[in-house]
């Protein structure tokens, strides 16, 4: 991913992530992807706030629309999918991750993964929460998401956010070295795997797709909601100053 300067799934940045998946998805030669960062020490600030403040309601159901279908066809993908996280990760940066296969993180104590939206006064829906409670188990997930955890790498492997924590330096290596175990196995049989895994979760968003789109445009036009993002946007901008 390369969106500078902190990999903020804009508009824009989604729909290219969506072309690229869907090119070598298309290309029968690709069997898999490594989603990895080429901003140093950010793997995805998350959805992009400046989407999700100050527009109109046509906007804020587009950007939605873009956000779910990311979420669908990452989760759904035939092709194996590893996050390689090198760097923090939090709320829509680790929802991507976690539509991945494995995840393989860097050990470095800055780099926070977790979904945090609460810390924003925000409230993660509930795919996002499916998604982590079918990774972590309910009673985790539970916690993590009331408390916008954002788990440093032990903790990460601890809770099961992560599959592996190695070295920086060994972080694309080791998603190359798992790629190579998951590409042993029969590509049907792993493919239909995956899909009876993944299909009820992902159903349940397909059949209220419009509602949850209502929802969220309705929950992100509430002057409270606009009045949070815009004070912390303002914040995470006067940090520099
Ligand atoms: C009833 C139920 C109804 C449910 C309805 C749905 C509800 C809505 C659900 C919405 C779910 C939201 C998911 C999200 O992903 S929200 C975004 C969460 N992300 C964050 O909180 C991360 C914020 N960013 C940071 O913490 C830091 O930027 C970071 C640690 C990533 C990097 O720090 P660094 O110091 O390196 O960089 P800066 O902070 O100086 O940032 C550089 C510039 O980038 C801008 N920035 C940062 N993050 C974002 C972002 N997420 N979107 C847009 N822009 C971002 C930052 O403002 C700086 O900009 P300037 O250069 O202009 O100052």
């Amino acid at each position: 991913m390369r969106n500078p300067p902190v990999n903020s799934l804009s508009l824009e940045f989604l729909t290219e992530l969506l072309i690229s998946l869907e090119k070598l998805e298309n290309d029968k030669t690709f069997h898999g992807i490594i989603i990895t960062s080429d901003c140093p020490g950010i793997f995805s600030a998350g959805l992009d706030l400046t989407e999700m403040c100050g527009r109109d309601p046509e906007h804020y159901a587009e950007y939605w629309k873009a956000v779910q279908e990311m979420w669908l066809r990452f989760y759904l993908s035939n092709l194996v999918v590893i996050a390689a996280i090198n760097g923090v990760s939090p709320a829509g940066g680790c929802l991507l991750s976690l539509t991945c296969d494995y995840r393989v993180l860097a050990n470095n104590p800055k780099y926070a993964i977790g979904l945090n939206e609460t810390l924003l006064g925000i409230v993660a829906p509930f795919w996002f929460k499916d998604t982590l409670v079918n990774t972590i188990g309910h009673r985790s997930a539970e916690r993590a998401l009331q408390l916008g955890l954002l788990f440093p790498p032990a903790e990460a492997l601890r809770v099961g956010v992560v599959d592996q924590v190695v070295p920086e330096d060994q972080v694309q290596s080791t998603a190359r070295l798992v790629m190579a175990q998951w590409l042993d196995i029969p590509d049907h049989a792993r493919q239909l795997t995956k899909t009876l895994m993944r299909k009820p979760t992902a159903d349940r968003l397909l059949t209220e797709r419009d509602a949850d789109i209502q929802n969220f445009v309705r929950f992100i036009c509430k002057d409270s909601i606009q009045k949070s993002l815009h004070a912390y946007l303002e914040k995470l901008k006067q940090k520099k100053g």
